[in-house]
């Protein structure tokens, strides 16, 4: 009898890369459960395939450990925890510390209190890993998105952190994507520059995102690194 593997927890799967990589350990045959904010019709798909899909709203503490209840409440064991909902919202005057508040709350303090509350379900003596999807901006900074840019290297040091932590029974890692997929409302002229800012100068799409998540799951050797997957930015 084959031993059933613990689900997989991927944040913010609703949509584009998340979900991609849900679907992905789904074809894997690896049980996943999703969390989402808004319903959309990509949750039918993903739980006709058996996932489950749990709300979650990081926008302040109390949605976060009504999450974590909820989330304990449906497994007593996780393969692994990918932190991956995000807002990438730019530095807009009059916004500036709502939107930094934002950011802070969904891209540090949801990955610490979940990392601090959850942990326990990664204790099962089977491979265990946390993974943060971090940005590759951290490497200089943003003039436009500094607030975003900011609460990625934040996340970045907590990978750090919780690695040390928790170590030798959970590996924790990151990946720092650079442009992997635009969004709807990118224009040409936008693409177009933000292509020429890599060396490989391609939009490659969520599955990079997965086979570097693939890659640290199934290496039993790697913790407190951090995975550039950039196109080579840092050679522009
Ligand atoms: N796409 C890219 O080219 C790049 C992506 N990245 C990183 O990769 C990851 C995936 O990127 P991408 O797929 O574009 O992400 P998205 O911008 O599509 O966001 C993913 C999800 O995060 C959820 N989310 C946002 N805020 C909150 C919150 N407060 N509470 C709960 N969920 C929230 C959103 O839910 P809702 O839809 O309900 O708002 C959304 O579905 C992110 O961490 C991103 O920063 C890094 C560099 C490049
Ligand atoms: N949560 C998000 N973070 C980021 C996104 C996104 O769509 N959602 N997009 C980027 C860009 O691709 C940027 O890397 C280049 O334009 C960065 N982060």
């Amino acid at each position: 009898m084959k031993p059933v593997t613990p689900p997989i927890l991927i944040t913010g799967a609703a949509q584009r890369i998340g979900l991609h990589c849900a679907e992905r350990l789904l074809d894997d045959g690896q049980p996943v459960i999703v969390s989402y904010r808004q319903e959309q019709p990509s949750l039918q798909r993903l739980r006709s395939r058996g996932a489950i899909a749990l709300h979650g709203d990081f926008s302040d503490e109390s949605g976060i450990l009504a999450f974590i209840d909820a989330l304990k409440d449906t497994t007593g064991q996780l393969r692994a925890i990918v932190h991956n909902a995000s807002l990438w919202h730019p530095d807009t005057p009059g916004e500036e510390a709502e939107a930094f508040r934002q950011m802070f709350q969904v891209h540090m303090l949801a990955p610490y209190l979940i990392n601090l509350h959850c942990s326990d379900l990664l204790r099962h003596g089977g491979p265990a890993d946390i993974v943060h999807i971090s940005d590759d901006v951290t490497r200089k900074g943003s003039a436009k998105h500094t607030a975003y840019a900011a609460s990625k290297a934040g996340l970045e040091s907590l990978t750090l952190s919780f690695a040390a932590r928790l170590a030798p029974a959970v590996k924790v890692n990151g990946i720092a994507p650079a442009l992997i997929q635009f969004n709807e409302g990118d224009d040409e002229a936008y693409r177009r520059k933000a292509l020429a800012k890599s060396a490989l100068g391609i939009e490659p799409g969520a599955e990079v995102i997965y086979q570097s998540l693939r890659y640290l799951l199934d290496n039993p050797y790697v913790t407190g690194a951090l995975l550039p997957v950039n196109g080579g930015r840092h050679l522009v």
